[in-house]
């Protein structure tokens, strides 16, 4: 079996010529030669950068808040970010198929020869906490709508991560309205009522965190030089060009957390855009702090180089537990010994999940930063106290096995959970957070990060139907504008949906299963399509007909492809106003 990995960094360094060197003072200096020329740029240039970038939404052109986002000086700093960076985003993106065509042929992943001497290396860590994210024992997560930002940052947790990623649909009104509130948030005028009620912000409301878009998601209402912009850099930017200098003024910063990478060279290509943004902005160096989401296969085996590479701004680590799951069966999608079982027995307790936990704590308290947890899926169930008790004590064992594993704060989707999370944390975590908890006994093995083996695992029914309900109702919901829904009691998202989806397509192509012998065919799959369909306009609100009919072809084409896409959000991108209608991304299909 070929084992990849050798010369695997050069490699990838040759694919991606753009990409700055190892930080050092050359690559510095020229990062910042380049955002002094961009800066300069007279008005008359920064107005053609501006239609150069032309930003088209929906209804045309942003609108009354909305302008105040979409500024000619904004374009101005969108044009000279994807001028520098988009050619190695998209080279980086094409590296990513290299490696999973080596997977294809029987390759596997394994820690890289190349860089050992960095993770062998005891001496370095990262950039000291920022102020407001000195204790984050509890998160709490979200989109970016009104509404939400101020029952986040009013919810009593540490931090609020608003999401332009896994729980946002990017609409074009998303996208930008989402930075108008996050702007008043950061600057306390987000007041207003809604159907009688105040939304007030507290006078000391949670640590602001943005997460933006991953790599692989254009913005192709934000055309370059005729190329649909990044999505990531989108959202980054416009963030950072409204509020950096406001925030620092102001005893925070710009924070972020960043999704979805696969290698390091893609956090360096992050560490690059922080030096040129600051530069550029005139915002010190180092303001900057990014908490990087564990979340791909191939990056569980890159923690120490992905923190190397942030080292100036880097907050830690998170173990993004949906997504990796779901990467963890995209990746090895030709391995029949990657096939899992339902969903729910792939709980964080099993053999590969819990390696890559230790890991990630082991490894950020090396370096001082932060080893966040993750998200139960779980949420408050109205109107049933006894299964409302059930969904707690799941959530409240989560947060137990985090904080005893080591883990420095956790993550939570609705205010509801606060207190639970933050009374076992409080109970358990006596300073601001547990770098003294060093886990250097800690060894793990490539071969513990790949194993599947679950114990008592099963593919049944239950779980095709689960599944099918969860990708459908969740994909009609992300038609009609709606990123994250409850669904069967659980919160749904494009991570969650991901998985289901993928496992779908999964046993389907090496022929699964279940427990009672039947082998699960796209025709048995198709019967669960049928009878979900007609249910979702009913439970999801604002999900019409023409959302479940999509959806509906979208899945039942899924688990009939040879491959599965890359990412139900770039294959659904087309449908969404602003788009070209169906059309699938040449990034969706490795
Ligand atoms: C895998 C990952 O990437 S995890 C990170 C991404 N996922 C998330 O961030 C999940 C965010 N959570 C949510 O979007 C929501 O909690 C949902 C969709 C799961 C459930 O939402 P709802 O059904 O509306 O919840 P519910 O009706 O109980 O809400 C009650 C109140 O809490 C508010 N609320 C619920 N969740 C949140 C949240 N995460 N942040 C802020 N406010 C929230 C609602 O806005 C509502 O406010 P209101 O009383 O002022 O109207
Ligand atoms: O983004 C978080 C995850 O669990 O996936």
């Amino acid at each position: 079996m070929a084992v990849y990995g050798a010369g695997q960094v050069k490699e990838l360094t040759d694919l991606v010529p753009g990409i700055l060197g190892q930080l050092g003072p050359d690559s510095l200096a020229s990062l910042r030669k380049l955002a002094a020329q961009y800066q300069s740029q007279t008005a008359a240039a920064a107005a053609a950068a501006a239609a150069a970038a032309g930003a088209n939404g929906a209804g045309g052109e942003a609108k009354g808040a909305q302008e105040e986002i979409i500024t000619p000086e904004a374009l101005k700093f969108l044009a000279a970010l994807h001028r520098t960076f988009n050619a190695t985003r998209l080279s980086l993106l094409d590296a990513r198929h290299a490696v999973q065509r080596r997977l294809d042929s029987g390759g596997e992943l394994g820690f890289l020869p190349e860089t050992e001497h960095i993770r062998n290396d005891p001496s370095w860590t990262c950039a000291p906490p920022a102020p407001g994210l000195e204790d984050r024992r509890v998160e709490i997560t979200g989109p970016t709508d009104r509404k939400m930002v101020v029952n986040a940052l009013n919810s009593g947790a540490k931090t609020f991560m608003a999401d332009f990623e896994d729980s946002n649909c990017p609409t074009w009104a998303n996208m930008v309205n989402g930075q108008v509130n996050l702007r008043d948030a950061v600057r306390h005028q987000i007041d207003f009522e809604l159907k009688g009620k105040q939304y007030k912000l507290v006078e000391k409301p949670a640590t602001l965190i943005v997460r933006p878009r991953g790599w692989h998601l254009d913005e192709p209402r934000v055309l370059v030089d005729n190329q649909p912009m990044s999505g990531s850099i989108f959202d980054f930017a416009l963030f950072f060009f409204h509020n950096a200098a406001y925030l620092l003024a102001n005893g925070r910063g710009p924070y972020f957390y960043l999704p979805k990478m696969e290698h390091h060279l893609e956090a360096r290509l992050w560490s690059d855009i922080f030096y040129f943004g600051q530069s550029y902005c005139g915002v010190p160096t180092g303001s900057i702090r990014a908490t990087v989401l564990i979340e791909t296969l191939p990056a569980a085996f890159q923690m120490d180089e992905i923190l190397w590479e942030l080292r100036a701004h880097s907050s830690g680590l998170n173990c993004g537990r949906w997504d990796y799951i779901f990467s963890f069966i995209k990746r090895r999608r030709e391995d029949r010994n990657a096939v899992l079982p339902d969903r729910k027995d792939v709980t964080m307790e099993v053999g590969f999940m819990e390696s890559y936990v230790k890991l990630l704590i082991k490894t950020c308290h090396r370096r001082k930063v932060a080893a966040m947890g993750g998200m139960s899926a779980q949420i408050p169930i109205k109107n049933n106290e006894k299964a409302n008790e059930a969904a707690m004590a799941k959530v409240r064992a989560d947060k137990l096995r985090e904080v005893t594993a080591g883990h420095d704060g956790t993550w939570i989707a609705h205010p509801l959970i606060r207190k639970i999370a933050m009374d076992i944390f409080d109970e358990h975590m006596h300073g601001p957070n547990q770098y003294h908890v060093r886990r250097e006994e800690v060894e793990v093995r490539a071969a513990d990060l790949l194993s599947a083996k679950i114990t008592g695992g099963k593919i049944t029914e239950e779980g095709v139907r689960g599944n099918v309900e969860a990708a459908l109702s969740y994909c009609a919901a992300w038609l009609s504008g709606n990123g994250c829904v409850p669904i069967n009691h659980l919160m749904e998202d494009a991570a969650t949906a991901e998985i289901a989806r993928m496992q779908l397509w999964q046993w389907v192509y090496h022929g699964a299963s279940l427990d009672t012998g039947k082998t699960i065919t796209p025709e048995y799959i198709d019967a669960f399509i049928k009878s979900t369909a007609p249910g979702i306009t009913k439970t999801i609100a604002g999900v019409n007909d023409k959302h479940v009919e999509i959806a509906s072809r979208y899945l039942s084409e899924q688990v009939r492809k040879e491959r599965a896409s890359e990412f139900l959000t770039v294959d659904l991108m087309g449908y969404l106003e602003g788009g070209n209608g169906g059309f699938v991304s040449r990034r969706s299909m490795l």
